[in-house]
C-alpha cells in the first residue's frame, strides 16, 4: 500500500468524523470536575450540597440529585437536610443503575450530578471516575468519612484522590458546643449501617468522642431534645 493512499485514507477518515467525536470514535465532552463534602453528622453537607446543586441550576445547568434508597429518613423522593430543607432527587440502591434509569439523551445533556450519604454506595468510584473523566460531568458528592467508631466509611475517602476539591465541614459538639468532627451513636447498635438522625446520633468534639465512646461498657445515652441553632463551620477547605 502507497504512503499516499494511506495520508488520503486518514484524512478522509479524520475528515467524516464529527467535531464531537475523537478519531477513536468516543465522544468528547468538556472537562469533568469532582467535589467531595466530607464531615460527621450535623455538619451541614447536605446543605452545602444543595446550595451548590441549586445555583448551577440558577445558572442554566441542568442538575440531577442522587440519594441512597437505603435512607428513607426524611422523604423518598427528596433530598432533605436536617433543618428541612428540600430537592427532588433520584433515590436508588446503586449508582450503576442511574444512566439506564435516567435516560441515554436525558444523560447526556446533563451538566451536575450531586450524590448525598455517598458512604451508601460501593460503586461510588467507578460511578465519579466515568461521569467525570469520560463524560464531563461535575460531580459533588457529600458523605460521612468516617462511621460512629471513626473508621473510614464506604467508598468516599476512596473518591479523595480523583477529586478536584474536598471540604471538611464541621458540626458544634451538642455536650460543648466546641467544633465536632465526629458522629457519636447513643445506642448500643454495633452494625455499621443504622439509619437514624438525632434519635440515634450526635455530632461531638474530640474530647467528648474519647469520653464517652472509647469506653468499653458505655451506658446507653438518652435521646435528646433536637437543637437547631448549631453553626456550621468548615475545617478545611481544599
Ligand atoms: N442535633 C441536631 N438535630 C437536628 N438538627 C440539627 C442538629 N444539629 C444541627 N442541626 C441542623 O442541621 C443543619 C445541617 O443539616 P445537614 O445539612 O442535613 O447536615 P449533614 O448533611 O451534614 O448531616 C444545621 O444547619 C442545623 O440547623
Ligand atoms: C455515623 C453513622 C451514620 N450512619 C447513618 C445515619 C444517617 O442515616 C446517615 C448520615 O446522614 P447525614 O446526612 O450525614 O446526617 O448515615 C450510619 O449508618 N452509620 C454510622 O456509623
Amino acid at each position: 500500500m502507497s504512503s499516499s493512499f494511506v495520508k488520503s485514507s486518514i484524512s478522509r477518515n479524520l475528515n467524516s468524523i464529527s467535531t464531537d467525536a475523537d478519531p477513536m470514535g468516543s465522544a468528547i465532552h468538556d472537562s469533568g470536575e469532582i467535589h467531595v463534602i466530607i464531615g460527621p453528622m450535623f455538619a451541614g453537607k447536605t446543605t452545602a450540597l444543595l446550595r451548590r446543586v441549586k445555583s448551577e441550576s440558577d445558572s442554566g445547568r441542568n442538575v440531577v440529585l442522587i440519594k441512597s434508597s437505603k435512607d428513607t429518613r426524611y422523604a423518598i423522593d427528596a433530598v432533605v437536610t436536617h433543618d428541612g430543607v428540600k430537592f427532588p432527587c433520584w433515590s436508588l440502591p446503586d449508582l450503576k443503575s442511574f444512566k439506564q434509569k435516567f435516560g441515554d439523551d436525558a444523560y447526556e445533556v446533563l451538566d451536575v450530578i450531586g450524590i448525598d450519604e455517598a458512604q451508601f454506595f460501593d460503586d461510588l468510584y467507578d460511578f465519579c471516575c466515568e461521569a467525570a473523566d469520560l463524560d464531563g460531568k461535575t460531580v459533588v458528592v457529600a458523605g460521612l468519612d468516617g462511621d460512629y467508631l471513626r473508621r473510614s466509611f464506604g467508598s468516599v475517602l476512596e473518591v479523595v484522590p480523583l477529586a478536584d476539591t474536598i471540604t471538611k465541614l464541621t458540626a458544634r459538639c451538642e455536650l460543648c458546643r466546641k467544633r465536632a468532627f465526629f458522629t457519636l451513636r447513643k445506642t448500643q447498635e454495633t452494625k455499621t449501617e443504622l439509619i437514624g438522625g438525632a434519635d440515634v446520633y450526635m455530632p461531638v468534639c474530640r474530647q467528648h468522642y474519647v469520653n464517652l465512646q472509647v469506653e468499653a461498657a458505655r451506658p446507653v445515652l438518652k435521646p435528646h431534645t433536637v437543637k437547631t441553632d448549631v453553626s456550621l463551620e468548615e475545617a478545611v477547605v481544599v
